[in-house]
C-alpha cells in the first residue's frame, strides 16, 4: 500500500505502553523460564516419548536387516514380520503420543499466560487503560500469547535433544581424529558467531510485526466503538485504509522474521558443507602424511553429516527463542502497568440477594486537589464540600468544572493528589477498595449497556439478586413496561453497546442496574442529552424516591433534577463557588443565576422549576 497515513491512521496507530522496547536477556529469559516451569515435566515427557518413538525407528533397519537374512534360507520369518511390525506401530504410537503431550502442554502454557493477562487487565487502574490502546492490550492476549508455544515447549526439546546428540557426535568424532574435530568446530563457530548476529533482528521484526497487530486491534475496535459515526461521516474507506496499513507493516515485519530466519536456517547446511570441505583437505593431507588412515577420514566425514540434525535443532531452537523473546517482552510491559489493589469479594459475594437496604452513605471533600497526570493541570484546587445522607445533592457548574471527577475520585478510580475524599467519615483510601465500591452505585453519563441481553445487564453489578429484586428495579426505573412489550422480555438480546434501545431506555436501564446494587450511595452523571418530557419527569421521580433512603449525589444538567435537589454544589473552574438550595443560590449566587437562567432552562424541556 502507498497511500500517505490518513489522520485516522496516525490516531489508530498511536502508540501502545510507554515501556523498553526490549527486554535485557535476562529478564527475557526468567520470563520465558516462569512461563515454562509450571510445564517442565510435561514437556520432559514429551521429549521422553519423542526419544523413545526415535529409538524405536533405529531398531527398525536391524530387525530388517534380520528379516532379508532370513529370506535366503528356511528359517520361519513370520516371527521377525510381526516383530517388524510391532516395531513400527509401537514407534508411530510412542512418538504420536509424544507430539500430542508436546502439543497439549504448548496450549496449556498459552492458556496459563492468557489466564493471567487477562485476571491483570481487568483490574487495571483506570489511568493506566486510559494511557494505553485497549484493542493493542487485547492483541497481547490473543495473539501474542499463541508465540509462547513453541519457545516454551518444541524448542526446549529441540534444545535439549539437538545438544546432546551434538556433544555425543562431537565425542566421537574426537575419539577418531581430534585435529579434524578442531577443524570442524572451528567453521562452526566461526558461522554460529555470524548467525548470532543476525539473532536478535528476528526478534526485532516479530515484535514490530506484533505491535502492527495490536495496531491492528486498536483501530478495528476504534471503528467498531462508533460504528455509527463511522458510517455517518462516511469514513469507512479512511478508518479501513489505517486498518490496511497495520497489516501492510504486520506483513512487512512478518516477511521481515521470515528473511532473518532462512538466514539463520541456510548457515546450518553452510557450516556443515564447509566443515565438510576442510575435513576433505586437512583430512586428505593427513591421510597422506600417515596420521590417520583413510577408514577414520570416511567415518569422520560420515559423523559430520549427522551433525547436520542437532545442528538444525539447536538453530531451530535459538529462533523460535527469539521469536518468543519478542512475544514475552509485549507480554511483559502488559503485566506491568498498574492494576487496583486485589482485596475483599467482587460484585458476586458483596451483594447478597435480598439482603436488606443498609443506611445512607455520608460524603465529604476536604480541601481536594487532583490533575489527571503530573504534566497535567489541576482539575481540582481545594474541593470542600459535605454531604450527609440520605437525600439528594446537585453538582452544577460550566462544562470542565471538575463534577465528573468528583464521581471518579468518590470512586477511587484516581487518588487525590492532596486533601482527603472521606465516605462514612473514613478517607476512601483506608476502604478495602471492594467494600467501597460495593456501597456505590454508579451511572454514568452515557449510560453504557453491555452487549448480552437485558437480564444480563441488570445483574451486571448484582449477580446474586433474585427475580423479585429484579422486578422491583424494573418497576423503580419505569422500565417494566419496556420489558413486557419486548418478544423475549428480560431475554431480548440489546445489541452491541445496547443498540437494540433508545437513548431513554438505555439509562433506565443504567440507573435499575445501580439500584440492584442495593446501593448506600448512588452517584448520577445526568445525561446532557435532552429526554422527552416524559422520560425526564419518570427519572426525576425514580431518582426523587431512590434518594429518600439512599444519598444520590447527581451531576445536573436540567432544571427539573436541579430543584429536585436538597442541596445544590455550584463547581467552578475546579472549585466549589457556592453551596445552598436552588432558591438561595438564584438569590446569592451570580452564576448559578446565569446557569438557571440559560443552561438549566434551555435543557428541561418545558418542565416548569417548582
Ligand atoms: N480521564 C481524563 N484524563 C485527563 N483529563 C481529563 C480526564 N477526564 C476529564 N479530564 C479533564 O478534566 C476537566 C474536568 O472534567 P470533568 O469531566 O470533571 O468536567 P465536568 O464538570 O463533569 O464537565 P461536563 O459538565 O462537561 O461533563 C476537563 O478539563 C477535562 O478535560
Amino acid at each position: 500500500m502507498t497511500d500517505a497515513a490518513p489522520d485516522s491512521a496516525r490516531a489508530a496507530t498511536a502508540p501502545a505502553p510507554e515501556t523498553p522496547e526490549r527486554l535485557p536477556a535476562r529478564e527475557t529469559w526468567r520470563a520465558l523460564y516462569r512461563h515454562f516451569r509450571p510445564h517442565r515435566g510435561a514437556v520432559a515427557l514429551g521429549a521422553l516419548f519423542t526419544l523413545i518413538g526415535a529409538a524405536s525407528g533405529l531398531a527398525q533397519p536391524l530387525a530388517a536387516k534380520s528379516l532379508v537374512e532370513r529370506l535366503g534360507t528356511d528359517e520361519s520369518i513370520t516371527g521377525i514380520l510381526l516383530l517388524l511390525t510391532g516395531l513400527v506401530l509401537l514407534g508411530t504410537a510412542i512418538e504420536s503420543v509424544g507430539a500430542y503431550v508436546l502439543e497439549r502442554t504448548a496450549e496449556s502454557v498459552v492458556l496459563a499466560a492468557r489466564r493471567t493477562l487477562i485476571g491483570r487487565l481487568l483490574r487495571l487502574r483506570l489511568s493506566e487503560v486510559e494511557r494505553t490502546q485497549p484493542g493493542d492490550l487485547m492483541s497481547r492476549v490473543t495473539s501474542d500469547t499463541t508465540l509462547l508455544r513453541a519457545v516454551t515447549t518444541q524448542s526446549v526439546v529441540s534444545a535439549a535433544t539437538g545438544g546432546f546428540t551434538f556433544m555425543a557426535t562431537v565425542v566421537m568424532m574426537a575419539l577418531m581424529d581430534p585435529v579434524l574435530l578442531g577443524v570442524t568446530l572451528g567453521v562452526i563457530v566461526l558461522i554460529g558467531g555470524a548467525t548470532a548476529l543476525v539473532m536478535p533482528k528476528i526478534a526485532q521484526a516479530t515484535q514490530r510485526a506484533q505491535e502492527a497487530v495490536g495496531t491492528i486491534s486498536t483501530a478495528l475496535e476504534r471503528a467498531f466503538g462508533a460504528f455509527r459515526t463511522l458510517k455517518a461521516s462516511g469514513a469507512e474507506r479512511r478508518e479501513a485504509a489505517a486498518v490496511r496499513q497495520a497489516a501492510q507493516e504486520a506483513w512487512r515485519h512478518g516477511v521481515r522474521s521470515a528473511k532473518w530466519q532462512s538466514v539463520a536456517w541456510s548457515s546450518v547446511g553452510l557450516s556443515v558443507q564447509v566443515s565438510f570441505l576442510a575435513v576433505l583437505g586437512i583430512g586428505g593431507a593427513r591421510v597422506a602424511s600417515g596420521a590417520i588412515s583413510i577408514a577414520t577420514l570416511v567415518a569422520f566425514l560420515l559423523y559430520l553429516f549427522y551433525l547436520i540434525d542437532p545442528v538444525s535443532r539447536l538453530v531451530e531452537a535459538a529462533s523460535q527463542y527469539q521469536v518468543g523473546s519478542a512475544a514475552v517482552a509485549r507480554i511483559v510491559q502488559a503485566e506491568r502497568l498498574e492494576t487496583e489493589e486485589v482485596d475483599g469479594p467482587d460484585a458476586r459475594e458483596s451483594t447478597e440477594p435480598g439482603a436488606a437496604r443498609p443506611s445512607a452513605a455520608s460524603v465529604a471533600f476536604e480541601d481536594v486537589r487532583f490533575r489527571y497526570r503530573e504534566d497535567l493541570p489541576y482539575v481540582h484546587h481545594g474541593v470542600s464540600f459535605d454531604v450527609p445522607g440520605p437525600g439528594m445533592t446537585a453538582f452544577v457548574g460550566p462544562s470542565g468544572a471538575g463534577k465528573t471527577t468528583v464521581f471518579g475520585l468518590i470512586e477511587r478510580f484516581y487518588d487525590a493528589s492532596g486533601g482527603r475524599v472521606l465516605v462514612d467519615g473514613k478517607d476512601v483510601q483506608e476502604w478495602p477498595l471492594a467494600e467501597l465500591r460495593s456501597a456505590i452505585g454508579y451511572v454514568e453519563q452515557d449510560a453504557p449497556v453491555l452487549a448480552g441481553t437485558l437480564r444480563e445487564n441488570l445483574l451486571f453489578g448484582a449477580p446474586g439478586a433474585t427475580d423479585d429484586d429484579i422486578d422491583d428495579v424494573l418497576v423503580r426505573a419505569r422500565l417494566d413496561a419496556v420489558v413486557r412489550r419486548l418478544p423475549e422480555g428480560l431475554d431480548t438480546v440489546v445489541g452491541h453497546r445496547g443498540s437494540k434501545l433508545s437513548g431513554g431506555e438505555r439509562q433506565r436501564v443504567a440507573i435499575a442496574r445501580a439500584l440492584l446494587r442495593k446501593p448506600r450511595l448512588l452517584l448520577l452523571d445526568e445525561a446532557t442529552s435532552q429526554l422527552d418530557a416524559v422520560n425526564e419527569l419518570a427519572l426525576r421521580d425514580v431518582v426523587a424516591e431512590v434518594a429518600r433512603e439512599v444519598t444520590v449525589l447527581v451531576v445536573a444538567h436540567r432544571l427539573s433534577t436541579v430543584t429536585l435537589a436538597d442541596r445544590i454544589v455550584v463547581m467552578d473552574a475546579g472549585g466549589v463557588r457556592a453551596t445552598g438550595t436552588h432558591a438561595e443560590l438564584v438569590a446569592g449566587d451570580p452564576l448559578y443565576g446565569e446557569l438557571a437562567a440559560t443552561q438549566f432552562l434551555a435543557t428541561s424541556a418545558g418542565v416548569s422549576a417548582t
